[in-house]
């Protein structure tokens, strides 16, 4: 699969193990830079813990879509199929700090009704977020992955974040959310897209 937004999709088997080593010893520095005592207690576990969160929060690059998008049941269901307000959180690649929000991913199966279980759509949500990302990124990753490996005919995507390097640091804009799309395919049809739309939007909150 080609990246839509610049990188090279490089294979998960062509990643290194996570180098815990290699990580440890840069938050020692980190610390060090900072002008923190690394030798106190309370820093002493801090560089193995923080290495070891990053190897969780940056499993997805390990993983493949289609290793997630496995189970497809062939019902001939041809009507479209949104799950909504899946839970993300990712990492933005600018800051390295957590950005956080709801995915929706709503689908028209093949034609030969090809439809994945609904968790397969979270997980596939959690592939793409728990890697370094932009959100425009992530969003067209997911989006790429449902119509390749389920050959769906049509696919939305919506992300709705809230970006920590603009709430907690930079301008600082608590409440700032972020709106992304991508459509493929059936979905870009006026009504077809109206209708989804309506269904992403219209949430309790
Ligand atoms: N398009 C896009 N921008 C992002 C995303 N996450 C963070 N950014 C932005 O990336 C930009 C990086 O801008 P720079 O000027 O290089 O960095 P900076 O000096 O830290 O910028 P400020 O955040 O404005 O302080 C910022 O405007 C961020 O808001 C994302 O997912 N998509
Ligand atoms: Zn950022």
């Amino acid at each position: 699969m080609t990246d839509p937004i610049g990188l090279p999709d490089r294979d998960p088997a062509d990643i290194p193990e996570f180098d815990h080593a290699r990580a440890e010893a840069a938050v020692r520095e980190l610390l060090a830079a900072m002008g923190e005592d690394v030798t106190r207690e309370g820093l002493h576990d801090t560089p193995a813990r923080v290495a070891r969160a990053y190897a969780e929060l940056t499993q997805g690059l390990r993983q493949r879509p289609e290793d997630v998008l496995t189970t497809t049941f062939d019902l001939g269901h041809d009507e479209m199929v949104l799950v909504k307000d899946i839970e993300l959180w990712s990492m933005c690649e600018h800051h390295l700090v957590p950005f956080h929000g709801v995915a929706h991913v709503g689908y028209i199966p093949s034609a030969t009704g090809k439809i994945t279980g609904l968790s397969k759509m979270a997980r596939l949500v959690d592939v793409y977020s728990r890697r370094p990302q932009v959100q425009e990124r992530l969003t067209t990753q997911i989006a790429e992955a449902m119509v390749e490996i389920l050959e769906a005919r049509g696919v939305i995507v919506v992300i709705e974040a809230e970006h920590l390097c603009m709430t907690m640091r930079g301008v600082r804009k608590a409440g700032a959310r972020t709106i992304t799309s991508a459509v493929r395919g059936q979905m870009r049809d006026a009504a077809t897209r109206s209708e989804a739309m309506a269904l992403i939007m219209n949430h309790p909150r």
